[in-house]
């Protein structure tokens, strides 16, 4: 067999005119949404991060604000400039990269993000309203990979998505959201005992490790669909992810590349957030205007 591939450019372009048309009819009414990214430190990879967020911002027509502070900056300062943000009117959504130096208490630094622009679905409090079902911000990997499975018209409910990983930006999340629409999930990390044995029970695997191609043939049942989050460079430098797609999509039935898979829809869910904060706020800010 050879697996299909599963396009996150092509599935994420689709989505991002849908958000330019939003974008250009709330703009026209006044509001123009922003995003803002605060990067600290000078981390090459998160900066390839930053620099894809920004401009497909800016190519959706958003405004985008990038804040970049030493990785000295101390845990007061960070937090004045996530006030600062909270208070901004033009910005709906704000985005700390992960992760933060060792002296910066990552929690806090969270829970300071207003959770009305909390477009990372990070906040304890989008986190708990996830769990129990009620509308929020959702996770842009996860629910990228949702959207990503819906648009490939994989079914999800009935079956087995087991999650390697467990954190709480990727893995956990995942498998709410999976849950939410009636698979039976199964998580594994790195304390799992014989990891092939849960792995070749999935109907859909989802990969989030941070293991240059990890996963292979012999971890994955025929038919699969597997979903590669990683993202990580190979022994000759060159962008990978946790699943050797090679050797995987002899396997599979379909599977994401890397890069051009998760990636971009990761993104593309982050601007969708962004829209829908916006939307909110206008809204709101038209009521009190009446
Ligand atoms: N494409 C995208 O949009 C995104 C990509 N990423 C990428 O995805 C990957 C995962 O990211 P993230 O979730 O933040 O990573 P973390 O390091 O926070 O979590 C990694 C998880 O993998 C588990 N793990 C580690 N080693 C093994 C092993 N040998 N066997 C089984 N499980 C193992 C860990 O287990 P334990 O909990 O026991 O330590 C942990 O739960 C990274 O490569 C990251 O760069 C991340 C976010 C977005
Ligand atoms: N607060 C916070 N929110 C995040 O969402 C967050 C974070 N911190 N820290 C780091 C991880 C990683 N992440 C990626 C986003 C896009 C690509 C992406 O666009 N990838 C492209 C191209 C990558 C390239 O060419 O380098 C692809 O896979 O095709 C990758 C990884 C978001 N993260
Ligand atoms: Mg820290």
């Amino acid at each position: 067999m050879t697996a299909k591939i599963i396009d996150g450019v092509a599935i994420g372009k689709e989505l991002r005119g849908e958000i330019k048309e939003g974008v250009s009819i709330l703009e026209a009414s006044g509001c123009k949404p922003g995003l803002a990214v605060i990067l600290v430190g000078e981390d090459p990879a998160s900066q390839t991060y930053v620099k894809n967020k920004e401009k497909s911002s800016v190519e959706a027509g958003m405004k985008s604000e990038l804040i970049r502070l030493p990785a000295t900056v101390t845990e007061k300062e960070l937090l004045s400039h996530v006030d600062q943000l909270n208070k901004d009117e033009t910005i709906h959504g704000i985005l700390v990269q992960l992760p933060l130096p060792k002296h910066i208490n990552e929690d806090l630094v969270i829970q300071a993000i207003d959770p009305r622009k909390d477009v990372d679905g990070f906040h304890p409090q989008s986190v708990g309203k996830m769990m129990i079902g009620q509308e929020t911000f959702l996770p842009c990997t996860p629910h990228g990979i949702m959207e990503m499975l819906n648009r490939t018209g994989v079914e999800i409910a009935g079956k087995h998505a087991v999650i390697i990983g467990r954190s709480n930006i990727v893995g956990k999340p995942m498998g709410q959201l999976l849950l939410q629409k009636d698979a039976t999930v199964t998580y594994c990390h790195s304390r799992t005992k014989d990891l092939p044995s849960f792995t070749k029970q999935a109907d859909i695997l989802i990969v989030a490790i941070g293991r240059a191609k990890f996963v292979t043939d012999e971890h994955i049942k025929d038919g699969a669909i597997v979903i590669d989050v990683g993202m990580n460079r190979d022994e000759n430098g060159k962008l990978c992810g946790d699943v050797d797609f090679e050797k995987a999509k002899t396997v599979a039935s379909a599977i994401t590349p890397v890069p051009g898979g998760v990636g971009p829809m990761t993104i593309t869910m982050l601007l969708k957030n962004t829209l829908q904060s916006a939307e909110m706020a206008c809204k709101k800010g038209d009521l009190q205007a009446e």
